[in-house]
């Protein structure tokens, strides 16, 4: 049976921070994405690959079997909805957090109180539906795809749902967080038929990544 490994990354953030946890499953990756063009990324086991995918693609490789197994965030697992993928590691890397924000001199908590319909930007329309649902307020949702936080500063949105990790980009747009909708961290997803068939293969990397990951206090 073919026990070939290809695991799923995005460049960035997770692909540095899922390098260690590799490391400790004894694989190391031969090729630098930030300088390689190749999107098959080869490593020291010539059964295991990388392959560099956008992060929120990274849920639908893994779903439908292009990659054995993934790293990716709880904000795009919640977008994708997690079908197909078994979720066993939270690895807690890449962590921030998913939160409401608007532009300083908006009053945000008067507009809740007065029912007023908001308008909320965001590339999180999953996870902005259901906060906003079970808070009891109506807003009419904008789908983006990156940077949230202009559309305050240009009238598109009352509102953005955004992750925050220092709070820089806040800041430096003159925004301000009102709610704090939940913590995120990067979770390991693996494909369920994958789970079954490679579990030999698969077991030891995942025990591996596990021991690392809770060494991360
Ligand atoms: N500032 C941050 N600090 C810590 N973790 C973050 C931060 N921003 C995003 N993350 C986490 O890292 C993951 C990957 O973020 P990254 O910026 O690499 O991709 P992206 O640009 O959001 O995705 P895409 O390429 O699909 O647009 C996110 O899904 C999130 O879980
Ligand atoms: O609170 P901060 O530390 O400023 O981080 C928040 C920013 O990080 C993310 O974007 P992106 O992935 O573009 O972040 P980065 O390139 O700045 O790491 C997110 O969409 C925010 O814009």
């Amino acid at each position: 049976m073919n026990q070939q490994l290809t695991l799923a990354l995005s460049k960035g953030r997770i692909f540095e921070e899922t390098l260690p946890l590799l490391e400790a499953a004894g694989i190391m990756v031969t090729e630098n994405p930030e300088t390689s063009r190749k999107l098959i990324l080869p490593t020291n086991d010539k059964d295991v690959r990388v392959i560099i995918v956008r992060a929120s693609d990274v849920p639908t490789y893994v779903q439908y079997g292009a990659a054995d197994f993934g790293v990716a965030g709880k904000d795009v697992l919640i977008e994708h909805g997690g079908e197909g993928l078994y979720q066993p590691i939270d690895l807690r890397i890449a962590k921030c957090r998913m939160s409401v924000a608007v532009s300083a001199g908006f009053d945000y908590a008067s507009a809740v109180r007065q029912g007023a319909r908001l308008r909320v930007a965001t590339k999180y329309v999953q996870t902005a539906r259901e906060h906003f649902a079970a808070k009891g307020v109506h807003v009419d949702l904008i789908k983006l795809y990156g940077s949230m936080e202009l559309a305050p500063l240009v009238g598109l949105s009352d509102a953005i749902v955004d992750l925050v990790s220092t709070g820089s980009t806040l800041k430096a747009n003159n925004l301000v967080e009102v709610e704090h909708i939940m913590d995120i961290s990067s979770r390991l997803v693996v494909n369920r038929a994958a789970l079954k068939l490679k579990r030999e293969r698969l077991q030891p990397i995942l025990e591996a990544f596990e021991r690392a990951s809770k060494r991360k206090e």
